[in-house]
């Protein structure tokens, strides 16, 4: 009974080192997997064939996820600032998103994608973005970082996605999270909060999940 269950859900330790351990077994490049795994059980964001854009994909665990739910029919473009190989199948743009270049260069993977498959447009079904800085500790100034990120994945979602199509946005709690929630829900139909349980309790990480760009 217990192998039919996902791991998160009958796991009795759900300790970093648990999901460190399992994610060796099932060949994920880090814990992470499990977050959008728990996530998109819930919300199902990723499906066969959809295209999608991974923003700070580095090592590389979203996007084996993304890639292994989309299927050979689908896409995912990775993004990172730093240049780590992508898992196999997956499309690497390396910048910084805070910087607009960076922008340009998906949009030419894109053109590229849709030279060789001959596909008729350049939306996607879902953008992720896991993007965090190396946290300093000081809360204020973590949280300000994390908005600034989560905007610039904001303001790409805008851009590429579809109607109907899904946001999942990772930020680090503090007192502008609110009014970005207010921008999300202008944009999109639902948009809910989640901490997975591979997150840990202590961190002040959390997702807005958004769903049916109107
Ligand atoms: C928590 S890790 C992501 C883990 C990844 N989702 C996985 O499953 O392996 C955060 C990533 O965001 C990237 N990142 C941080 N700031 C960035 C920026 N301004 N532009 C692009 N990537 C950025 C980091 O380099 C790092 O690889």
């Amino acid at each position: 009974m217990r192998q039919t269950l996902p791991f998160w859900s009958w796991a009795a330790k759900r300790s970093r080192d648990a999901f460190r351990k399992q994610s060796k077994i099932d060949n994920y490049r880090s814990r992470a997997a499990y977050k959008l795994l728990e996530l998109n059980q819930k919300h199902r964001f990723l499906k066969n064939g959809f295209r999608v854009i991974d923003l700070g994909f580095a090592p590389g665990s979203w996007s084996q996820v993304a890639s292994r739910a989309v299927g050979s029919e689908g896409l995912v473009v990775a993004v990172d600032i730093q240049n780590v190989a992508p898992p196999q199948g997956v499309l690497p743009v390396y910048g910084d998103m805070l910087e607009p270049q960076t922008r340009a260069k998906i949009q030419d993977a894109f053109h590229q994608h849709r030279q060789q498959s001959k596909a008729d447009d350049l939306t996607v079904d879902t953008v992720l973005s896991d993007m965090l800085h190396s946290t300093t500790g000081i809360r204020i100034r973590d949280h300000a970082v994390s908005m600034d990120l989560c905007n610039s994945a904001f303001q790409l979602a805008k851009t590429f996605l579809r109607p109907g199509g899904f946001f999942v946005c990772k930020y680090y709690m503090g007192s502008e999270e609110q009014e970005f929630q207010k921008s999300l829900m202008k944009i999109f139909k639902r948009v809910h909060v989640e901490k997975p349980k591979a997150s840990i309790k202590e961190s002040r990480e959390a997702y807005f999940v958004c769903l049916g760009r109107k």
